[in-house]
């Protein structure tokens, strides 16, 4: 059986893929936990780019994924550099800069590049979720102040059950899954 790599160094973000993914692929999915370089420019700019250098270092068929969230009164901010946001102010700081904004409606975005080795064509899937922003709710692996539309827990009171039914990361990943099974051994 063919292998495909996953590449991150976000543990977490792992579990969700693979257990969105399933075992019914016809691929042996390992990992590899290597942080890659996070670029700039938009998002499929930059999950390709993720997976070309993933595919350099693996030298065979590689999955990456990156993810996004953005917020529509701050024209898409903070996008594919959330990282840098939760890193420096938090679920707590996105919510206070859109506080005072009537809108606070935004999108995470899940996308997912996969290429079979370094001289292939990289395909690019996308899942996104709609919702608000709010003041952060819970301690699991989601936005805590992101509650999903038609929804009354944010992403990070789910249950990983739950989440993985309803997430960007579900979507983007079940359709990344028939591409998979279509593609074959
Ligand atoms: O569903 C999610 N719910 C909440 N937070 C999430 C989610 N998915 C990623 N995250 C966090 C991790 C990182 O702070 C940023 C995305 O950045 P991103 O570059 O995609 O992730 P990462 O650097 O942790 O892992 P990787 O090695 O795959 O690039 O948002
Ligand atoms: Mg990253």
């Amino acid at each position: 059986m063919k292998r495909l790599t996953i590449i991150t160094g976000n543990l977490a973000k792992l579990k969700e893929i693979v257990d969105i993914i399933g075992d019914n692929v016809p691929f042996e999915i390992i990992h590899q936990n290597i942080d890659l370089p996070e670029y700039q420019g938009d998002i499929d700019f930059i999950v390709s780019e993720k997976c070309k250098a993933a595919a350099k270092i693996v030298d065979g068929p590689v999955l990456v994924e990156d993810t996004s969230l953005c917020i529509d009164c701050l024209n898409g901010l903070p996008g594919p550099y959330v990282k840098w946001f939760l890193e420096t102010i938090g679920s707590i700081g996105l919510y206070r800069m859109v506080k005072d904004w009537k809108d606070k409606s935004a999108t995470a975005i899940c996308s997912v590049a996969f290429c079979e080795g370094p001289q292939c064509d990289v395909q690019v899937f996308k899942g996104t979720l709609r919702g608000k922003i709010i003041e952060p709710r819970g301690n699991g692996f989601g936005f805590p102040c992101f509650l999903p539309d038609g929804f009354e827990k944010t992403l990070a009171e789910m249950d990983d059950q739950e989440r993985n039914q309803i997430s960007h990361r579900f979507k983007c990943l079940n359709e990344f899954r028939l591409f998979l099974l279509q593609l074959g051994g």
